[in-house]
């Protein structure tokens, strides 16, 4: 297949060529730029070099559709939203990296992203594309909001409290943090060495775009659930995200149960590897790859239930499920082109 990436010069856009290097089905990759015309991709991205070195090509959405077979939209918010109607008009197939199409409600992505949103038409079309829970619209979907990096960490980690109705929906903290990839590739003062280096910041209390995408994801899976206290930080790291996520357990429990039930929730998963007992995952165990890495405590003395999700922001939490749901969309393997060992040490 012919595949197209706009905003292949960004963080995403690079890991999707990193991956798609490797992917049987990606025989001509096709690289959009908005401002780099007559650049040659591996000018922006050295290590790329001898691997692709086609020039950026200019962004044309009718051009577009007409030479490529998918699109991934690895673009900030704002311009994913008008860039995916004039794809899908012209009857390109979409992936979109960015938050526009996640959000159901136009009035909570307004309220949210402080930006008008994508039409309630297009918002109706997307799926939104969280792989490992819903394959069966993801298979019959031609455009795809691909969930946010911290959302997908937190939701892989909760789905089976929630939906087992297992926590108190009202009393879930998630306390976050991520690497500062995760800012995309164009420098700024909350992310330069200096400001991040040997520092470790919060932002965004109480105000992150992605509270919403969660509340949403969540009360789809629980009618009980509603809002979250969600809490991002910056660490000194440049891949990886970790959610520790705590909430009250409806009834007394056990480790080992809790551990049974993730176990059993994920036994198909290739993607999401649960650890046994005393185990708790870290960054660099899933750093470059597509697996979502989750440990399990619970706390007798409080009746507390802890959960730590960590993944690779970059990959499964943009790059990697993407192509995850592109392969899902095609009914190839899940896996194919993301069978990567993860970076060690
Ligand atoms: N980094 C991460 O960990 C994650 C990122 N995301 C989302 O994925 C998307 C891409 O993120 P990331 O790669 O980090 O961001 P970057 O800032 O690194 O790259 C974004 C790219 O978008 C292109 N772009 C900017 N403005 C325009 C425009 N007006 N029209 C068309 N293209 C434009 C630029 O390429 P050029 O100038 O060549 O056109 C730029 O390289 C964002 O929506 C982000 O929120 C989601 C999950 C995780
Ligand atoms: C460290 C950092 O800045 N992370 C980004 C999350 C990246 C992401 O998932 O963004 P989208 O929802 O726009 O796709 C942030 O907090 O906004």
């Amino acid at each position: 297949m012919k595949v197209g990436i706009i905003g292949a010069t960004g963080y995403g856009g690079a890991d999707l060529l990193r991956l798609l290097w490797q992917h049987p089905e990606a025989e001509e990759i096709i690289t959009y730029t908005s401002s780099k015309q007559d650049l040659h991709i591996h000018e922006s991205y050295p290590h790329l070099t001898a691997m692709y070195e086609q020039k950026l090509e200019e962004l044309d959405a009718q051009k577009i559709a007409s030479e490529v077979d998918i699109v991934f939209l690895a673009t900030p918010p704002g311009v994913s939203s008008e860039l995916t109607a004039l794809l899908a008009q012209y009857g390109a197939q979409v992936i979109d990296l960015s938050g526009d199409l996640r959000l159901e409600d136009p009035d909570t992505y307004t309220a949210w992203y402080k930006r008008p949103s994508a039409s309630s038409n297009l918002l109706n079309q997307a799926v939104y594309g969280l792989s490992e829970w819903n394959q069966a619209q993801i298979k019959e979907a031609d455009i795809i909001a691909n969930p946010g990096c911290y959302p997908t960490a937190i939701l892989l980690g909760l789905a089976p409290l929630i939906k087992e109705g297992l926590i108190d929906p009202n009393s879930i903290i998630i306390d976050a943090k991520s690497g500062t990839s995760g800012a995309g590739r164009t420098p700024s003062l909350m992310t330069h060495f200096s400001e991040m280096n040997e520092n470790f910041k919060a932002y965004q209390v109480n105000t992150h775009k992605h509270i919403p995408e969660i509340e949403q994801v969540l009360k789809s899976w629980n009618d009980k659930a509603g809002a979250i206290t969600f809490q991002p930080h910056l660490v000194p790291m440049v891949r990886g995200i970790m959610a520790t996520m705590y909430g009250v357990s409806i009834k007394p429990t056990s480790e080992a149960e809790l551990r049974g039930l993730y176990e059993e929730t994920y036994k198909e998963s290739r993607f999401v590897r649960i650890r046994p007992a005393g185990s708790y995952p870290a960054t660099k165990e899933v750093y470059g790859s597509n697996f979502c890495d989750i440990g399990i405590g619970y706390d007798e003395r409080t009746n507390r239930i802890t959960v730590i999700s960590v993944i690779d922001n970059v990959v499964k939490g943009a790059s990697g499920q993407a192509i995850q749901n592109w392969n899902i969309m095609n009914g190839w393997d899940e896996a194919t082109g993301l069978n990567v060992v993860p970076t060690y040490p």
